[in-house]
């Protein structure tokens, strides 16, 4: 369960201030994916970062379970499994010294580590690379590789930013049943996109953001009921103010 309550971020430039977060605001609950939405440059990334703790609010609050990730952050990220926007994985080390090695970093035993390994492996269907070094690995197999890392720790609570960017089709439909299993199996499962019919596809809360706002949020019959728009495409136009987002 993550609450966000409140969250500001600015940025200094030198041509002025970017508020690139402005009183972000929603709650996240167990079972469920929760999708945040937005055009690019919408504030994303700076939410995420500061429900992960790689950075602090201006102003606002954090709960993960419960915890004040202002308070204790290092308990929150025991409790969280994130795939940050740079998706650097160790080109020396193979797929599965990769998802190890994060393994040993949270100090569970080589047995856990092994069974847990082989799981995410199988979960993400990347057997044919596992034992391959990542160097000159495809943007989807980089991408499984830092995903199956940070679920090493089997965290209650996932974070992914834009998980299916850049993946193909068949990729991008296997990482939706992945993600699909995450839920089921109880976890709160957050995830960014700016493409429209991703979100729908796979959430069910749709939180919009839109210069560093939250503009509706809902399930997509919510967001459909608030916006006086029977179709979804049509909704999102309107809360957003544009058609950025939405695939042609
Ligand atoms: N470190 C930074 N310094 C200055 N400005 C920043 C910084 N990080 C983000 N911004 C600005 O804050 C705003 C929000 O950026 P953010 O990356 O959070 O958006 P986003 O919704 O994730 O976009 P995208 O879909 O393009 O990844 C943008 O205007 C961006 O230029």
């Amino acid at each position: 369960m993550i609450d966000v309550d409140n969250l500001h971020k600015h940025f200094k430039s030198k041509t002025g201030t970017v508020k690139a977060v402005d009183g972000v605001g929603f709650s996240a609950r167990d079972g469920e994916i929760t999708g945040l939405l937005g055009p690019n440059g919408a504030g994303k990334t700076t939410t995420l970062r500061m429900l992960y703790t790689l950075m602090t609010p201006d102003r606002g609050s954090v709960r993960v379970d419960g915890i004040d990730v202002g308070k204790d952050a290092e308990a929150v990220r025991r409790r969280l499994g994130v795939l940050p926007d740079a998706r650097g994985v160790y080109k020396r080390l193979t797929a599965r010294e990769n998802i190890a090695y994060f393994g040993r970093l949270h100090g569970m035993s080589e047995a856990d580590i092994r069974a847990r390994t082989d799981a995410l492996i199988a979960a993400l269907g990347m057997e044919d690379v596992a034992e391959r070094q990542t160097e000159g690995f495809s943007q989807g197999q980089r991408t499984k590789t830092a995903i199956a890392r940070a679920l090493i720790h089997d965290p209650k609570n996932v974070i992914l930013d834009e998980p299916t960017n850049g993946l193909d089709v068949m990729t991008t439909r296997a990482m939706r049943t992945f993600l699909r299993q995450l839920r089921d199996e109880g976890r709160c499962v957050i995830f960014s996109s700016h493409i429209m019919q991703e979100v729908a596809a796979l959430c069910d809360r749709i939180v919009v953001i839109a210069q560093g706002k939250v503009v509706a949020q809902g399930t997509a019959d919510e967001l459909r009921a608030q916006t006086g728009e029977d179709n979804l495409e049509d909704a999102f136009v309107r809360v957003i103010g544009s058609e950025e987002g939405l695939l042609q």
